[in-house]
C-alpha cells in the first residue's frame, strides 16, 4: 500500500483516475492524450474530477460504487487529500474498494452511471487484461524501477504513467507473462527481448486515457460482441472512437492514431531504445576488464583457465572453464557464454615472461600449459570508419544515377542510359488524333495517307510489286501542324507510335546516340506495324559537310549514321514507317533524303486564307460563341496572314480568356481582336508613360504612315492605328490589312513603291512638323532597305544591275560580285529608296491639312480605326479588293488587323512594312 501513497503529490495524481472511473464523468480534458499533458496533471485535474457538474452524468445511487463516488464528490479534494496525509497506508476514502487485495475486480469495474447494480460483481476486465493484487504490484514496481534505471526523466515519466494505468485498468496479458516468470523464478534476468518487450507495453500504456478503457468494459458489460474481441484493450478503444454521441469520449479528430502504427521509423527508435535500455542495465555484460594479479590469484591459481587469446598485441581474453567457474562462482558473470574477462599487457614479451613464471611457481607441466593464440582484430567501429566513406560515396551514387535518370525519363540508372528515350502511345488509349482534326494542308494529308493505307493494308501494294517509301520528311515553320499531322498518321492507322526528339540522342557520353537509335529500331521492330516520329530531326541529322566546316561532331555524325543503317536495315515486309519533323530542311543531310529512306517530302507552309479559317472552325468547336460561325471564321482570317496553327489555336484561347476576365458568358469578336492584338503586338503597357512632346512625335509619325495607307492606290488600308505602347519597344501600333484584303504571293513594282513610300511616312512626317527628327524610324529603314535591295539583286528590278540573282548567302565568305557591281548595287538601293521618300513625301505636302487632323484626333482618343479615318479623310479613293467589304465595311470599331508578319521563311514573299513607332536606345 505504501508504495501508492509515497507523497501527497503522488497521490493527487493517482486519485484523479480513480475518481473519474468511480464518477463515470466525461471531462474534455480526459481527451487529451495523458502522455502529452503529464506537467499538467497534478492539482487542476483532483479538483476537476473530484467534484461532480451539474452536467456530469449522475451516478447510480443504488450501487456502492455510485456511492463512493458520490461521497467522494461531496468531500472533493481536500478532504481526499487530508485523509491520505492523516492515515498513511491506507487508501482515501471512497477508494477502499479500489485497492481493496482481497477484492480481484480491477477499479475499471465501477459502473458508469445508468448500469445495474448487479453488474459490478459479473463485470470482468477487459480482453487481453487482468486486475492485479496486492504481491502483484509490488512485482510489477519492481520491475518497473529497474527499467528506469538508466533512463532519462522523460522516459521514466512514461513508465510512471503506464504503471498507474496498469494499477487502474488492469495487466495486460503480455506483462502479466513477465511478472509470472519473475514471481516464480528467483533467479529472474531480464534479457533483451523482455526489455523491449516492456518499454512497447508501458509505452502502449501511457498513452491511454480511461474512457477508453472504460468504454471497452461498458461494451463488454453490454454483451456486445465485436468481433475484434480479444484484441488488447487499448487497441479497440481506438477503434470505437468513431462511434461519437455514444459517450462524451474523446474527439476523434485529437486522437492520432498513428502513434500505434509500427512504421519503420518507429521500429529502428524503439530497437534503438531498447539496446540502449538493455546495455544501461546490464553495462559490460559480456565483458569485464581485470588486473594481472585478479587473474593470477582468481582464475589462474584455481586451474578455471582454459586459453588465452592475445588480441593486436596490447590486449589478452580469458577463457574460462564455464562449467568449472559454475561449481565454483554460481553467480559470476563469467558463467554465461560469450563473457569474458580482459587484461592489458605492456608488451608480448613481458606477458610471455610472467605466464612462464606463473606455471612454474604452480609447477604445471609444459604439455598442460595455457594455450596462447595471437590475433589482430579490428573493432567494428574502425572497420565503420574506413568503409564507411566509400560506403557513403557508392550509395550517393547510387542514389543520384536513378534520381537524374528518373528526371530523364525513368531509365533504370545509369545503366540505362543508352536505352532509347522514345515514348510510346498506343493507339487505342493514347491517339485520339484523327485526320479531322487537322484542318487544311490537304496536298499533305494526301500524301500522308499513302502510309496509312500501306499500314492498314500492305498486300494491296506488295500484290502490284510496289515498294512502300520508308518514311517522310515534314518540313515547315514552327507551329504548323507537323506533329499533329503525324500523330494523325498514327491515329488513323491504329498502329503504335513512338515519338522522340532528335536532341534525345544527344547526351554527353560518347556512343550513347548510336545505341540510342539501336534500341528505337530495335523496339520499334518488335512491335511492326508502327511509326516511328523524330521530331526536330535537324539536331542530328545536319549535313556532315557543314558540321566539318567547324571541326565537326563526331558523336552527332555516327547517330546519324545509325540512322541511316538502320533505315537501310529494314527489309520490305517490315512495316515501320519513319516520319520526321524539321524546321530547316535546307541543313539535313542529303543521305537522309535519298530514296529509300526519307523517300518523301512534305513540305508544310502557313496555312492561306481558306486553311486558316478551316484551323479556326476546328478551334472554335470548342469556344462558347452568339456570333455567326461564317462571319467570325471569315473575318478572323481575313485579319490573321501568316498566322501559323499554333498561332491560330493560342489566339482562339486567348480571347476565350480575355471572356472570361471580363466576365461573358459567351466570347465575342471584340474579345478575338484583342487576342489577335495580343498575339500580334504583346501587352499593352499602359505603365510606360510617355511626355506630351513624345506622344505628339508618336502620333504624328503614326498619322503619316495613316495617310500614305489611305492615299497610294497599292498600298495597304489602315484599319486601326494607336498611340498606348505595347510589347517591345513599340510606342505606336497601327494594323493593315494586306492590300487586296487576302493573302499577297506576287507583288510588283508598283506595289513595292507604293509600301516602300507608305513605310518612310512616318519619318517623313517628323520632317515635315518638327524641326528635328527621331530615332523612331530606325525598323521602318531597316524594311524599306531590304526591300530595294530584294528589288535590284533577287527580283531583276534594277535595269542597271540586271537579271541577275545576288542573293546573300551567310555561309558564303566573298560576296559573288565585283566591286563595280557592289558599288552599283548600292546606287541602285539608293536610287529605288530616294524615289520612294519623293513619292512619300509629295503625298504629304499635299495632303498636311488632312494629316494634321488624323493626328490631332489620335493624340485625342489615343486609338483610330477605319471608320474614323473615313470621317476625317473621305471615303478611300480606291476600290477595296476581295472579302474586304463581307467582313469589314460598316463593321463600327471592330476591325483589328494585323500588320502582315514580316518574319517568314525563305521566299515567303518580299518584304511587308509594318508601320509601328519603335523606341530605340540611342544612348553611347
Ligand atoms: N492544321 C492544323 N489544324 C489544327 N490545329 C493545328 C494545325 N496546325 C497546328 N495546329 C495547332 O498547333 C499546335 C502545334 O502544332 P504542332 O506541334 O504540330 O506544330 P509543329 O509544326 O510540330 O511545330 P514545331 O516545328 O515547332 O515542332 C497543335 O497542337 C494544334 O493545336
Amino acid at each position: 500500500m505504501t508504495n501508492f501513497l509515497p507523497r501527497p503529490g503522488s497521490l493527487a495524481r493517482r486519485s484523479r483516475p480513480v475518481a473519474e472511473c468511480a464518477l463515470c464523468t466525461g471531462s474534455s480534458l480526459s481527451t487529451v492524450s495523458r502522455s502529452r499533458i503529464p506537467s499538467r496533471l497534478p492539482k487542476s485535474y483532483v479538483r476537476r474530477y473530484a467534484t461532480v457538474n451539474d452536467d456530469d452524468p449522475k451516478p447510480d445511487k443504488n450501487t456502492k460504487d455510485a456511492q463512493v463516488a458520490n461521497r467522494s464528490s461531496k468531500d472533493g479534494e481536500k478532504k481526499i487529500a487530508d485523509s491520505a496525509s492523516k492515515i498513511p497506508g491506507k487508501p482515501p476514502p471512497g477508494f477502499e474498494e479500489t485497492f481493496d487485495k482481497n477484492n480481484r475486480s480491477s477499479p475499471l469495474s465501477a459502473p458508469s452511471g445508468g448500469s445495474e447494480p448487479d453488474k459490478h460483481d459479473t463485470a470482468k476486465p477487459p480482453p487481453g487484461f487482468a486486475p492485479m493484487d496486492e504481491r502483484e504490484m509490488q512485482v510489477l514496481d519492481t520491475i518497473a524501477q529497474s527499467v528506469k534505471k538508466g533512463l532519462p526523466q522523460s522516459q521514466t515519466k512514461i513508465i510512471d504513467d503506464a504503471i498507474d494505468m496498469i494499477k487502474r485498468g488492469g495487466v495486460p496479458n503480455e506483462l502479466r507473462e513477465i511478472m509470472n516468470e519473475k514471481m516464480n523464478n528467483p533467479n529472474f534476468k531480464m534479457d533483451l527481448a523482455t526489455a523491449a518487450k516492456l518499454v512497447r507495453v508501458f509505452t502502449k500504456m501511457s498513452r491511454m486515457n480511461v474512457q477508453q478503457i472504460m468504454a471497452h468494459l461498458e461494451k463488454e458489460q453490454n454483451g456486445k460482441k465485436e468481433k475484434d474481441e480479444g484484441e488488447p484493450a487499448f487497441k479497440q478503444s481506438y477503434s470505437q472512437k468513431g462511434k461519437g454521441g455514444q459517450q462524451k469520449g474523446p474527439d476523434p479528430s485529437k486522437i492520432r492514431i498513428g502513434e500505434f502504427k509500427l512504421d519503420t521509423g518507429t521500429f529502428l527508435i524503439s530497437a534503438f531504445l531498447s539496446y540502449y535500455l538493455y546495455r544501461s542495465l546490464y553495462p559490460g555484460e559480456s565483458s569485464r576488464d581485470i588486473t594481472w594479479q585478479e587473474f593470477r590469484t582468481t582464475f589462474l591459481d584455481k586451474g578455471l583457465v582454459d586459453k588465452l587469446t592475445v588480441i593486436n598485441r596490447n590486449k589478452v581474453r580469458v577463457e574460462l572453464h564455464r562449467e568449472a567457474v559454475a561449481n565454483m562462482y554460481p553467480e559470476s558473470p563469467a558463467v554465461r557464454a560469450n563473457f569474458y574477462y580482459y587484461f592489458t599487457i605492456g608488451s608480448v614479451e613481458a606477458f610471455e615472461r610472467r605466464l612462464d613464471e606463473a606455471h612454474q611457481e604452480l609447477g604445471i607441466p609444459s604439455s598442460e600449459r595455457i594455450p596462447v593464440a595471437y590475433i589482430d582484430e579490428v573493432p567494428l567501429s574502425a572497420a565503420f570508419f574506413s568503409f564507411g566513406p566509400t560506403l557513403l560515396f557508392v550509395a550517393a551514387l547510387f542514389y543520384f544515377s536513378r534520381r537524374a535518370a528518373s528526371g530523364a525519363g525513368g531509365q533504370s540508372g545509369i545503366f540505362g542510359i543508352g536505352k532509347s528515350r522514345a515514348k510510346r502511345f498506343n493507339h487505342e488509349t493514347d491517339i485520339k488524333t484523327k485526320f479531322s482534326d487537322v484542318a487544311g494542308m490537304d496536298e499533305a494529308k494526301l500524301e500522308i495517307m499513302e502510309f496509312v493505307s500501306f499500314l492498314k493494308d500492305p498486300t494491296k501494294y506488295q500484290s502490284l510489286g510496289a515498294k512502300i517509301p520508308r518514311g517522310a520528311i515534314l518540313s515547315g515553320p514552327p507551329g504548323t501542324g507537323k506533329t499533329l499531322l503525324a500523330k494523325a498518321t498514327a491515329g488513323e492507322s491504329g498502329v503504335p507510335f513512338y515519338s522522340v526528339s532528335g536532341s534525345e540522342f544527344v547526351e554527353m557520353f560518347v556512343g550513347v546516340g548510336p545505341s540510342r537509335v539501336r534500341d528505337l529500331f530495335s523496339n520499334a521492330r518488335k512491335n511492326t506495324p508502327c511509326i516511328i516520329f523524330i521530331d526536330e530531326i535537324d539536331a542530328i541529322g545536319k549535313s556532315r559537310a557543314k558540321q566539318n566546316f567547324g571541326g565537326g561532331n563526331d558523336e552527332r555524325e555516327s547517330t546519324l549514321n545509325q540512322i541511316l543503317t538502320e533505315m537501310d536495315g529494314f527489309n520490305t515486309s517490315e512495316q515501320v514507317v519513319v516520319l520526321a519533323g524539321t524546321n530547316r530542311p535546307d541543313v539535313l543531310d542529303k543521305a537522309l533524303m535519298r530514296p529509300g529512306r526519307f523517300d518523301r517530302h512534305i513540305s508544310i507552309d502557313r496555312p492561306t486564307m481558306d486553311g486558316r479559317k478551316q484551323i479556326f472552325l476546328v478551334h472554335l468547336k470548342k469556344i462558347v460563341t452568339s456570333v455567326n460561325m461564317d462571319y467570325l471564321t471569315g473575318r478572323l482570317s481575313a485579319l490573321t496572314p501568316g498566322f501559323s496553327g499554333a498561332d491560330i489555336a493560342n489566339c482562339v484561347n486567348e480571347a476565350a480568356l480575355i471572356a472570361a476576365r471580363a466576365n461573358a458568358t459567351a466570347v465575342e469578336m471584340t474579345h478575338f481582336e484583342q487576342a489577335i492584338e495580343r498575339v500580334i503586338g504583346g501587352l499593352e503597357k499602359k505603365s510606360l508613360v510617355l511626355t506630351p512632346e513624345e506622344k505628339k512625335t508618336v502620333a504624328y509619325h503614326e498619322a503619316g504612315h495613316a495617310i500614305c495607307g489611305w492615299f497610294f492606290k497599292y498600298a495597304d488600308p489602315l484599319l486601326k492605328v494607336s498611340i498606348i505602347p505595347r510589347g517591345q519597344g513599340a510606342l505606336g501600333y497601327a494594323q493593315y490589312l494586306p492590300a487586296g484584303g487576302g493573302d499577297v504571293y506576287l507583288m510588283n513594282v508598283k506595289q513595292l513603291m507604293d509600301r516602300m513610300a507608305m513605310t518612310l511616312g512616318g519619318r517623313v512626317s517628323e520632317e515635315l512638323w518638327f524641326d528635328t527628327v527621331t530615332s523612331g524610324a530606325s525598323d521602318d529603314f531597316n524594311k524599306v532597305t531590304r526591300m530595294a535591295t530584294a528589288m535590284v539583286t533577287e527580283w531583276g528590278m534594277s535595269q542597271k544591275i540586271g537579271y541577275l540573282n545576288y542573293k546573300d548567302d551567310e555561309q558564303r565568305l566573298h560576296k559573288p560580285f565585283s566591286e563595280e557591281t557592289a558599288r552599283n548595287i548600292d546606287s541602285e538601293v539608293r536610287r529605288i529608296v530616294d524615289e520612294a521618300y519623293k513619292q512619300c513625301k509629295d503625298l504629304l505636302e499635299e495632303k498636311k491639312d488632312q494629316l494634321q487632323a488624323v493626328a490631332e484626333e489620335l493624340l485625342k482618343k489615343e486609338m483610330l480605326v477605319r471608320d474614323d479615318l473615313v470621317r476625317i479623310l473621305g471615303k478611300r479613293p480606291f476600290e477595296d479588293r476581295g472579302d474586304f467589304h463581307k467582313y469589314f465595311d460598316n463593321q463600327e470599331g471592330k476591325s483589328a488587323p494585323p500588320p502582315p508578319p514580316t518574319e517568314g521563311t525563305e521566299g515567303a514573299g518580299p518584304e511587308i512594312p509594318a508601320p509601328a513607332f519603335r523606341q530605340h536606345d540611342v544612348r553611347g
